[in-house]
């Protein structure tokens, strides 16, 4: 086992952070300022990620803050209909809106994201709407790297966090930078490195590593300044040239899956869910790798980043249809 988890607790995974709504462009293949229809999602990387695990038949749940309107209801709505727990959802009571991601569809291989994050509900979860007891009835709790980008939101990420520590419950940080809602980018710099510090898994593309440490740098290094602080476990996601995880004993590499892809995003959230599936499952390193991989090469080819989280048996047929990695 890559790492070991608290046994007998109601939930197996629960994020932080926010959650949205996606509109993705239907008439897709165009720009965005050409687009006229789009399809209504629940988004947002951390309650992708909740609904992902779900699906593979992890009890998840979402600690978030949504609005109090048609938006926030349906975000809760969706969640509910595939069993992931909202009774951590906070309701906005002062009139905030739920965030809006506007998705540009122009080919496959260039796609953008238009986020509408003015003043959102998500980045006003507070540190009382953090409950002790719910933190305490989960495996791993996973905080999004967008939730650090403004107060009150931040000090409730440290506060949950701190309260995971304090409970035996992993802490997985998925950097998930967002350049909308920063003021600076000594911010992400500065909250990034103290909440990667804390953590004992870290996931995030390399591109997201370069701003935690304020300018380009190696994979490698990247891992071992961590490992003097509390993770255990450093994963580096590439795009398509695939991801590296390192652990104190080693690395381990595995390759993009090929897909027919219609959108590039989407693909992050699959791979986190499919990873911290495997780690929970108690497979390898390199099994949850694979799981990961295979899983963003599924949701890349669909249409949206939430609904279209794969089955298990799905990334089992593609694993075994490309024959990698053997079973651990
Ligand atoms: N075009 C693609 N085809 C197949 N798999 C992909 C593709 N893009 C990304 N992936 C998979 O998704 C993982 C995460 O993608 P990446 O783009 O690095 O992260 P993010 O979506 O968070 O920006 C990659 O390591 C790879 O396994
Ligand atoms: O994260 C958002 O707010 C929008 C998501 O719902 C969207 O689908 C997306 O950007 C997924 O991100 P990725 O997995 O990091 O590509």
């Amino acid at each position: 086992m890559v790492l070991s988890f608290a046994s007998d607790r109601p939930f197996d995974l629960v994020t932080l952070g926010r959650a949205c709504v996606d509109l993705n462009a239907f008439d897709y293949n165009r720009p965005l300022e050409e687009t006229k229809t789009f399809v209504k999602y629940v988004g947002g990387s951390p309650t992708n990620i909740a609904i992902g695990a779900r699906r593979l038949g992890l009890r998840t749940g979402i600690i978030a803050k949504v609005s109090d309107d048609a938006m926030g209801r349906f975000v809760v709505s969706f969640l509910q209909q595939v069993g992931v727990d909202t009774s951590a959802i906070v309701i906005d009571r002062e009139g905030h809106k739920t965030g809006l991601a506007f998705t540009e569809i122009k080919s496959p291989t260039e796609c953008s994201i238009l986020l509408y994050r003015d003043d959102v509900a998500d980045l006003y979860l507070s540190p009382e709407d953090i409950t002790e007891d719910y933190l305490r009835k989960t495996k791993v709790l996973l905080i999004s790297g967008t939730a650090l980008a403004k107060s009150p939101s931040r000090e409730a990420a440290f506060y949950a966090a701190e309260l995971a520590r304090r409970h035996g419950v992993r802490l997985v940080f998925e950097l998930d930078y967002r350049p909308y809602t920063w003021k600076s980018l000594y911010e992400p710099m500065v909250y990034y490195t103290l909440m990667a510090r804390l953590a004992d898994v870290v996931i995030g593309t390399r591109e997201e590593y370069d701003i935690m440490e304020g300018g380009p740098g190696q994979d490698e290094a990247t891992a071992s300044q961590l490992f003097v602080h509390a993770p255990s476990l450093v994963v580096v996601k590439h795009g398509v040239d695939g991801s590296i995880a390192y652990t104190r004993e080693g690395a381990v590499k595995v390759q993009a899956f090929p897909a027919k892809v219609l959108k590039t995003f989407g693909a992050g959230d699959a791979y986190a869910s499919s990873f911290l599936y495997g780690l929970l499952a108690g497979h390898t390193l390199k099994r949850a790798l694979a799981m990961a991989s295979a899983a963003a090469a599924i949701v890349v080819s669909r249409h949206s980043s939430s609904e279209a989280m794969p089955a298990l048996e799905e990334i089992e047929s593609l694993l075994s249809e490309h024959c990698e990695p053997s079973r651990g």
